[in-house]
């Protein structure tokens, strides 16, 4: 789908019309959709709702896949009056994104029941049954999801807490009140906004040179190594924050650092992860594990991570390593910053 569209530049008119991309068009339609409550309220009439209970979306097996039932909004309003719900709770569902023929998609949670709302939560199996599917916890489903469903989900789940905890006005305690959109809350009494927000998490994989450092969390699953990952402070740059992070964390002083990649994480709350590869100082690369932050920390060769990441199974029982460990999941960006700095080493050990 593209569009003619009229430009103006400094103020002037500008009869220049060019073809917009599909993915322009894509976005000028949800900014509409975010602005305007009406286009929205439309949108939901020719719109997809993925549905969630308390926070866990609801999934159908297949296979070892998990597929992401959508329903239309006459399957929704027919789902609700089985429940003997009003139709009116669909104006609780939150954009998540559209196709690019314009089907805008929502996302609705039938399990919450927050103070200020008027809606029960609906029972969870009845619904199950109902849906034939499963409510799934979302960390429980991470290795069953594809690339495209996991990041629909993981927006709607961070949206649906995120309103869930910002029901009232923390000047007023007044009630606020979301758009139709779900992009921002509005203060009954004193008109502040409100907007979603994410907390800048930095993610780093150090390197000597020949070996990465891998760390572990008590909350970790066992065996499960990542890199070293911390939560910026305010008043820092992504930069200042790897730097602190490592030194806080493993005691090493940082030499080069490079941006890698971002991503949106929703667990245990909305953080914007922001990956780098970082080098230290050659010949100083003695670790001090800050035990408050860390079970434990270790270099480990390109042999050793280039094995674990050919490694299929989830759970360290199935491993009969020396040392047996697990990395991230393929969807958490640690697990890319990893299988970078493999395919890097591999190609810089190779023969000229
Ligand atoms: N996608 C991925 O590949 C990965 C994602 N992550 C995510 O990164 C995040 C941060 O990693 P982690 O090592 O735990 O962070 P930190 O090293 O910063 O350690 C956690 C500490 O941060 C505090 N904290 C919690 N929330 C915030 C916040 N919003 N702002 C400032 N401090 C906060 C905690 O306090 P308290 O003691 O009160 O809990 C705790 O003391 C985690 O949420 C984790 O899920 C981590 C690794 C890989
Ligand atoms: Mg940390």
């Amino acid at each position: 789908m593209s569009l003619y569209c009229g430009i103006a530049f400094r103020g002037k008119s500008f009869c220049c019309y060019r073809l917009l991309s599909t993915y322009v068009t894509k976005s000028r339609y949800l900014f509409e959709l975010k602005e305007d409550d009406d286009t929205c309220r439309k949108a939901q009439q020719t719109g997809a709702f993925y549905l969630f209970h308390s926070l866990a979306p609801l999934l159908q097996p297949s296979g070892h896949q998990h597929l992401v039932p959508r329903l239309n909004l006459l399957e929704l309003e027919r789902l609700l009056g089985k429940f003997g719900q009003d139709a009116q709770r669909i104006e609780d569902s939150v954009l998540i994104g559209c196709s690019e023929q314009h089907e805008a998609w929502f996302a609705l949670d039938l399990g919450l029941n927050s103070s200020s709302s008027t809606y029960a939560s609906l029972p969870k199996s009845e619904l199950e049954t109902e849906l034939k599917g499963s409510f799934v916890e979302l960390r429980k489903a991470l290795f069953q999801l594809n690339p495209v469903d996991s990041s629909l989900l993981f927006t709607a789940q961070s949206l649906l807490r995120w309103h869930d905890g910002h029901q009232f006005c923390s000047r007023s305690g007044q009630p606020t009140k979301k758009n139709m959109a779900g992009s921002k809350r509005v203060c009954s009494s004193n008109k502040i906004i409100y907007y979603p927000q994410m907390a800048p998490v930095v993610i780093t994989l150090v390197s000597d040179g020949t070996r990465c450092l891998l760390a572990r969390q008590h909350s970790f699953p066992k065996g499960l190594y990542s890199a070293l990952a911390g939560f910026c402070d305010i008043g820092e740059s992504v930069e200042d924050a790897v730097r602190r992070e490592v030194a806080e964390e493993v005691g090493l002083e940082l030499e080069r650092l490079q941006y890698s990649a971002s991503q949106h994480w929703p667990f245990p709350n909305s953080s914007l992860m922001i990956a780098c590869h970082a080098t230290v100082k050659p010949g100083q690369t003695e670790i001090q594990v800050n035990l408050r932050e860390l079970e434990a920390a270790a270099w480990f060769s390109y042999a050793e991570v280039a094995a674990a990441l050919k490694r299929k199974g989830t759970s360290i029982q199935q491993q009969n390593q020396s040392f047996p460990f697990l990395l991230p999941p393929k969807l958490a960006i640690a697990h890319q910053l990893i299988k970078e700095w493999v395919e890097k080493h591999a190609c810089s050990s190779l023969p000229n």
